[in-house]
């Protein structure tokens, strides 16, 4: 009988020895490969912080104290020490959630899964322990790749003010985010690793001093007073303890006891304190170890013994955007290519090795990344910064006021728009349609198929004076959809089987595969559709208004939030051309949804062919008079005046 199906909670660990807490780590090793290689999700990340959680719910009493994940994609140790060892559906939908979830446990705080925000929170969480005289602990894990986002030195500014206000800051440092983490902090963090000798050397001493009688404490103590200056000479740590913030380490983040007593410290300090932790990424498991591009960072299913994927995906989004942008850059020397701690994910890793001087990774900064492009754009090269739908939000001041203000030719590829599904509520790339349409002058393509990704990124990148934006959804690309006729600039994906069509849908992104199903399904019901891909949505094509007028009704379908999506873009244009064709716009709704595949998350929001062709047909049949809403409420009525 193993010892971790013996842990209930964090106070189990209490009673075990020091080796038998070596043991539970092997186990768990043992349990993220097997349940992991089954479900996917991200192992490397995990097996590297498997002492590290461990020790922090030994010394922290969680859900009392706050244990805080950055990201929180490394989570699952921490999941199995509060009471949830069932892995069987990670991240599927009904199963645990592949980051922390307040819905699953009272030990889970952050479930936002975009880097850099813990120590925002902790300083928060801290500040109320203070004003209500709470002696509860927060203590925050953030990775050296999250320590590259810019919040974090927001956070840490104000941490760093209150020398008096307790807080633990455990760095997780394993020298990668995906690939290497790069950066001055980066090579600072790596001075400060260079000093770990030095600490098993101190350690070994004082472990001999203290067992020499009378001389040794004080001795030690003298020691340890020259320690700072010794290890400021051999490795000056100054930005942290020049910020204002003590800082014990380094530590060898796979060492318990070490942990716990580094931990233990920085328990009592009363004040900011950071703990540097050397972990490794994927540690324990070879496969993992031998993945020179992530470690295992992120895996589908995969054999566990080999590592190897059981399945590929095929020919997917991502791919024909980088072989694309290899091409580019032998036709054009001015292409550059920015990411923000992501080169292969967003397929820039071909790129990368062909034009090596050419593609910067700026770090989990995507702010800086943008304001960054516009930087380039004005020096006379055309940056594409290629970054996840998600992850832009938090770049739209500096795409709105840094780019598009100063009418720089930036192009932003954003990959996983749409629904993603396994990763959250965070991760679906569902706001950036609806929060770009406010940026004068910005242009946004939502391609079909492989060859419109082809031809809308290079439509894009020769645009010099303003943003435009390339979305794509995640995963295998669908079919080509060919176009049968033009109408201004939009391609006509379906001609109409009547003189006076009754629907104009018009189609948008890698949607129009269901587009298509649904004008056949309208089809069976006697209404003539058009189908119309916009190619590009934002601005909205001329022609859209006038193609209207003659249908009945306009449709619009988006892999979106409905809220200040395409569909209201299209609803706005019919207004401002005075055509008062009735319309229904098909998205996400505006709310978080939660983890499931992404064939279940779009059942579940309604955006499917079936579902949506009967609300159409529902809509037709009500205007041939046909159908009356009998459900509809007589309540919102005005009582006319009476004389
Ligand atoms: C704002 C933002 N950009 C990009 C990502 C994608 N992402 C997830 S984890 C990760 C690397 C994190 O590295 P680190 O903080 O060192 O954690 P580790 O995986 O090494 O434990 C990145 C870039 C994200 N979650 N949030
Ligand atoms: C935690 C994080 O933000 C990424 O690692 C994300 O999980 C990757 O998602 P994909 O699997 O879609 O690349
Ligand atoms: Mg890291």
């Amino acid at each position: 009988m193993g010892l971790l199906t013996r842990i209930k909670g964090p106070r189990d660990l209490d009673r075990l020895s020091h080796e038998q807490l070596d043991e539970l780590a092997a186990e768990i090793r043992g349990f993220l490969v097997d349940a992991v290689s089954k479900t996917g999700g991200h192992l490397g990340p995990n097996l590297g912080v498997v002492e590290l959680t461990i020790a922090m719910h030994r010394v922290f009493d969680s859900p009392k104290d706050k244990v805080l994940f950055d990201t929180g994609h490394q989570s699952y140790v921490h999941k199995l020490l509060t009471g949830r060892q069932d892995f069987s559906k990670l991240k599927m939908k009904g199963g645990l959630s592949g980051y922390p979830s307040q819905a699953e446990s009272e030990h889970d705080v952050i479930e936002n899964s975009h880097a850099s925000t813990v120590l925002g929170w902790a300083d928060g969480l801290a500040k109320a322990n203070e004003l209500r005289k709470k002696d509860d602990h927060v203590v925050a894990v953030i990775g050296d790749g999250a320590l590259t986002g810019g919040m974090a030195w927001e956070a840490l500014n104000n941490i760093a003010a209150a020398k008096d206000r307790p807080l633990v800051i455990v760095v997780n440092d394993n020298e990668r985010s995906y690939a290497p983490t790069i950066g001055g902090l980066a090579n600072h963090l790596a001075t400060l690793r260079t000093t770990d000798g030095y600490e098993r050397f101190l350690a070994r001493g004082k472990d001999i001093l203290e067992r020499t009688p009378v001389v040794g404490k004080p001795l030690y103590e003298t020691l340890h007073g020259a320690k700072k200056g010794l290890k400021d000479f051999i490795a000056p740590q100054g930005m942290f303890e020049d910020l204002g913030l003590k800082y014990v380490g380094p530590i060898d983040g796979h060492d318990i006891e070490a942990l716990e007593s580094a931990l233990q410290r920085a328990k009592r300090f009363g004040g900011p304190v950071i703990v540097h932790c050397l972990t490794q990424k994927g540690r324990g498991y070879k496969p993992a170890l031998d993945d020179e591009a992530d470690r295992f960072h992120a895996v589908g299913k995969i054999h566990p013994d080999t590592g190897l994927p059981i399945s590929s995906s095929g020919l997917d989004w991502t791919s024909v955007f980088g072989e694309e942008m290899v091409k580019l850059g032998h036709e054009r020397e001015d292409i550059v290519a920015i990411t923000a701690a992501m080169l292969q994910p967003v397929g820039l890793d071909k790129f990368s090795k062909a034009f090596p001087e050419r593609v910067y990774d700026v770090g989990i900064a995507e702010q800086h990344g943008a304001v960054s492009a516009a930087g380039l754009a004005t020096g006379g090269l055309h940056p594409v910064f290629a970054v996840y739908a998600t992850f832009l939000n938090r770049a739209f001041d500096q795409l709105l006021m840094d780019v598009a203000l100063h009418k720089c030719g930036v192009t932003f590829v954003l990959d996983r728009a749409g629904v993603t599904g396994t990763d959250g509520a965070s991760h679906n790339g569902m706001w950036d349609m609806s929060i770009l349409q406010c940026v004068p002058d910005l242009r946004i393509a939502a391609p079909r198929d492989a060859d419109q990704v082809r031809m809308q990124l290079r439509e894009a990148v020769d645009v010099e004076d303003a943003p435009t934006v390339v979305r794509f959804s995640k995963g295998a690309v669908g079919p080509a959809v060919n176009a049968v006729g033009k109408v201004g600039g939009m391609d006509v994906l379906r001609k109409p089987g009547a003189d006076k069509p009754d629907v104009l849908l018009v189609s948008v992104g890698a949607l129009a595969p269901m587009c298509l199903e649904i004008a056949d399904l309208l089809d069976k019901q006697g209404i003539s559709t058009t189908v119309v891909d916009p190619r590009w949505v934002k601005p909205v094509d001329e022609a859209l208004a006038p193609l209207a007028e003659q249908h009945r009704v306009v449709v619009t379908v988006e892999d979106n939030s409905r809220a200040g999506g395409v569909g209201s873009a299209v609803a706005q244009a019919l207004r401002d051309a005075g055509v008062d064709v009735p319309l229904r716009d098909f998205g996400i709704p505006p709310r978080f949804l939660d983890h499931a595949s992404r064939k279940e998350v779009m059942a579940e929001i309604g955006l499917t062919a079936p579902d949506i062709a009967r609300q159409v047909t529902g809509l037709v049949a009500k205007l041939d008079g046909r159908y009356e809403n009998p459900a509809a409420d007589q309540s919102a009525t005005v009582e006319p005046a009476r004389d």
